[in-house]
């Protein structure tokens, strides 16, 4: 089952949907963003993005630096909003999708991106969201884990973590309990009352990752999360990462630009360059079968 859908996403910035015509129209006839800057001005994010991202899996984006990762897991959340295209979200998912679980996980490992689902009947359209509409969105279907921790400094570590329940306007009570819940489940459970300088890079992130679980979001953001911690302590996030995951059974969305991270935690892998998606499927399936040049070396420098 499709949990996220992006239709002909495409993102040109800086440009009015008129203005980003011409640069669109090179797109069209194969010019790569480089030369559409060059001869436009405008600077390409993404281009003609199709995606299906199913309910409970965790679902890597990969390219190299500039490739438009950060703009496509914008999207979701709707940080950016794209030049065109639509992006359909299955908000009934919000309440029940742990019941999916088995299935999900099944069918993500099972199925090739080339498969293309049918929009659930209950998938809204994100981008026709009204302000309030789209505060709800982001409150109850969405949270982001930043690369730089994006913790609130002047906040305790409980504080930071149960941010988004009080945002949501949860008892003081109700709304701690569940920040150390979150907080033990990360191995941070002493901490508390520390504030954010206080603590280690890693366990900052761990912070960062309390946060977005507190909220019980079916949707997890995760933009390049592990990258700024050393290798050791990566390693260590990204093991508690797949052992909450086997629990949770979020939606995850995980830009990184390291491939052995990708096939590590990846369920599948979407490979962008230049804004555009170049291939889409199993870290096997790209071994086996990679789309293009760009897709084999990043499978071949695996170590
Ligand atoms: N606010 C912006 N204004 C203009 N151009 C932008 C903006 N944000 C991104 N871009 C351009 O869009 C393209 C994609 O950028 P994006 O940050 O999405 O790539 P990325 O793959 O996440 O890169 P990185 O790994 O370095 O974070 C790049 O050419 C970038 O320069």
């Amino acid at each position: 089952m499709n949990h996220i859908q992006l239709k002909n996403i495409s993102k040109i910035y800086n440009a009015s949907s008129t203005q980003a015509q011409s640069a669109l129209a090179l797109l069209a006839e194969g010019m790569d963003s480089i030369k559409v800057k060059e001869q436009t001005g405008y600077s390409v994010g993404l281009y003609d993005i199709n995606l299906d991202i199913k309910a409970g899996e965790l679902h890597c984006i990969m390219g190299l630096s500039g490739s438009g990762k950060s703009t496509l897991i914008r999207h979701i959340n709707r940080l950016i909003d794209p030049t065109s295209g639509e992006i359909w979200v299955d908000t009934a998912l919000n309440r029940d999708h742990a019941t999916h679980k088995m299935a999900d996980r099944q069918s993500a490992t099972d199925n090739t991106s080339t498969v293309v689902e049918e929009r659930s009947a209950t998938a809204i359209n994100i981008l026709a969201l009204n302000d309030k509409q789209l505060q709800h969105y982001r409150q109850q279907t969405v949270s982001m884990v930043f690369q730089h921790f994006g913790l609130v400094p002047h906040m305790t570590v409980m504080q930071n973590v149960a941010y988004g329940l009080r945002v949501r306007k949860m008892s003081t009570k109700d709304r701690h309990e569940i920040a150390r819940y979150w907080l033990n489940e990360v191995g941070l459970s002493n901490l508390e009352n520390s504030y954010p300088d206080e603590l280690s890079g890693g366990m900052q992130q761990r912070v960062g990752l309390a946060r977005a679980l507190a909220t019980d979001n079916p949707i997890l953001l995760m933009d390049e999360a592990f990258s700024a911690l050393d290798p050791l302590i990566r390693a260590q996030l990204q093991d508690q990462l797949l052992e909450l995951q086997d629990r949770l059974n979020k939606t995850i969305v995980f830009i990184t630009h390291d491939i052995d991270e990708a096939v590590k935690v990846g369920q599948r892998i979407s490979m962008l360059n230049g804004g555009r998606l170049i291939q889409t499927g199993t870290p096997s399936e790209l071994r086996h079968n990679p789309a293009d040049d760009y897709v084999e070396q990043f499978m071949s420098a695996k170590s």
